[in-house]
């Protein structure tokens, strides 16, 4: 493996990595970065926790202190905190260069962004959908001379999820330079290649570390199958097994939605566990303020969504949790990818209920690896179940009396709005597609019963038909 130097990056660059303990170069950095300062489009496949950020960062601030200018690069990223995330490795890594950069995410102030974007910094690190609302709505910026633009966590950028992000970048996509250099990355590239290559045009240079396994070594992985009704003991159980056992942890547990995800929270506080959680339905500034409190240790559990599948680096996680089994791989092997970084060691515990077992082997079959049965003293889980579970009813009783569900709804108008609808005509359309649903449903089942019932007819039909042949070949054998 060669030296930050040898892939063509100036002693001050090599000299600021030196000082964030990034000397020698991981392998998606020794094969991206000479191809990216070669003026090659590039997509990058590594593992998580692999150092994909600084295979991108570095080669655009090489480039960018030999003819440095505003906007230079502009980086797309799924969610908000991963942002900034990428957005702090800029600023450390490019200070000597007096890096300029700009923060363009939903949940906070526009005037604000919209000053910093006039202002010509450096480097956008921007979520697409608050990034095309200020094309669409100012003419203050121009991104027509960027040099780079980069797609971190792009297959997730590009497929059509509950986030489309589609839309938002054709906005953006129609006031880049068609003569620029586009980068993408991610840990699970491959499984939407196609799509990617029609984005970087230019014959992209493209890396995939050479592995069969699709998580790193140095992870545990595990499961637990559990009834639904004793998921929560587990978790109890495990958590409280953890806190016996370390003194300096820190466990993401992943859960499906949001309400879980508050329910959770709420649940682990009654039993004295230090928790905070990440979802999509708190408002901005508290999702930032607990991931810094999760980060500095404050806290030593954080409960989230998928909003925090992706990217994080938080260097103390040793242990996720999958509260529930998650329905795609890719999305396990993000989420799981939330510890084990940069050669460290990590454990998961997937929470698998008979209904997820086939959920588990497409896991396995896509990473390549089985997991293995985490041994748990059922006893003592079930020594706490009824403890839990009337805890668990408490919260759910205590968040019922919040304005919890109504929020959501708000939640969901708002973005209804946003996205050009009228809500109540949304919910008029949904309603009638309910009862239209219902209707061919109704149809269906009908004409099941009718073929059941012309099915048993015939049955019995040729049932009688055979009796009387079975009397009529009686009657005519008797003497
Ligand atoms: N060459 C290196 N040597 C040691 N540590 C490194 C090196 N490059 C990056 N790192 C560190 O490794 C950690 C993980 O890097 P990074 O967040 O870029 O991973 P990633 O590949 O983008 O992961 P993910 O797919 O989860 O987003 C970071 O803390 C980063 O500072």
């Amino acid at each position: 493996m060669s030296d930050f130097v040898s892939l063509g990056l100036s002693d001050w660059l090599v000299k600021q990595c030196q000082q964030l303990g990034i000397n020698k170069p991981t392998p998606v950095q020794d094969n991206c970065v000479p191809a990216i300062l070669e003026g090659r489009d590039c997509m990058g496949c590594a593992k998580t926790g692999s150092g994909k950020t600084a295979a991108f960062v570095l080669p655009v601030l090489q480039k960018l202190s030999e003819d440095p200018y505003g906007i230079f690069c502009l980086v797309l990223t799924p969610t908000r905190e991963l942002a900034y995330q990428i957005a702090e490795q800029f600023r450390v890594l490019g200070k000597p260069l007096g890096l300029r950069d700009c923060i363009i995410v939903g949940g906070m102030d526009m005037v604000t962004q919209a000053l910093e974007l006039s202002n010509q910094p450096h480097v956008v690190v921007a979520t697409p959908g608050r990034l095309a609302d200020h094309i669409r709505s100012s003419n203050t910026f121009s991104m027509s001379k960027i040099k780079f633009l980069i797609l971190d966590e792009a297959d997730r950028l590009l497929e059509q999820g509950c986030t489309d992000f589609t839309k938002d970048l054709e906005v953006i996509l129609g006031i880049l330079p068609a003569k620029r250099q586009t980068l993408l990355f991610s840990a699970t590239l491959t499984d939407t290649l196609q799509e990617l290559k029609s984005i970087a045009m230019n014959k992209p240079f493209f890396w995939e570390s050479k592995s069969e396994t699709r998580t790193v070594e140095e992870l545990d992985q595990r499961y637990i199958l559990t009834p639904e009704k004793v998921k929560d003991a587990y978790l109890i159980h495990l958590i409280q097994k953890f806190t016996d056992e370390h003194d300096d942890w820190s466990i993401i547990i992943f859960t499906n939605t949001c309400k879980s995800c508050q329910i959770l929270t709420m649940m682990l506080r009654e039993f004295n566990f230090p928790t905070i959680s990440l979802h999509s339905m708190m408002k901005q500034k508290q999702r930032f303020a607990n991931l810094a409190k999760f980060k500095a240790s404050v806290y030593k559990i954080l409960i989230a969504t998928d909003v925090a599948a992706r990217g994080l680096d938080i260097p103390t996680v040793q242990v996720v949790i999958n509260h529930n089994t998650p329905g795609l791989p890719k999305i396990y092997i993000h989420r799981v990818g939330r510890t084990a970084r940069a050669g460290r060691n990590g454990v998961s515990i997937t929470l698998v209920t008979q209904y997820d077992i086939h959920l588990v082997h497409s896991i396995e079959e896509q990473i390549q690896t089985k997991l293995k049965e985490y041994p748990v003293e059922e006893k003592e889980v079930l020594s706490i179940l009824t403890q839990v579970n009337v805890t668990r009813r408490e919260c759910e009783i205590k968040l019922e009396s919040t304005d919890f569900d109504e929020k959501k709804e708000i939640n969901k108008r708002k973005q209804l709005i946003l996205e050009g609808k009228d809500p109540d005509l949304e919910a008029r359309r949904k309603a009638e597609l309910e009862k239209i649903k219902s209707q061919k449903k109704k149809f269906k089942q009908k004409i099941q019963e009718h073929i059941q019932r012309q099915k048993r007819g015939q049955l019995k039909k040729k049932l009688m038909k055979k009796k009387q042949m079975k009397n009529k070949k009686a009657a005519q054998e008797k003497p």
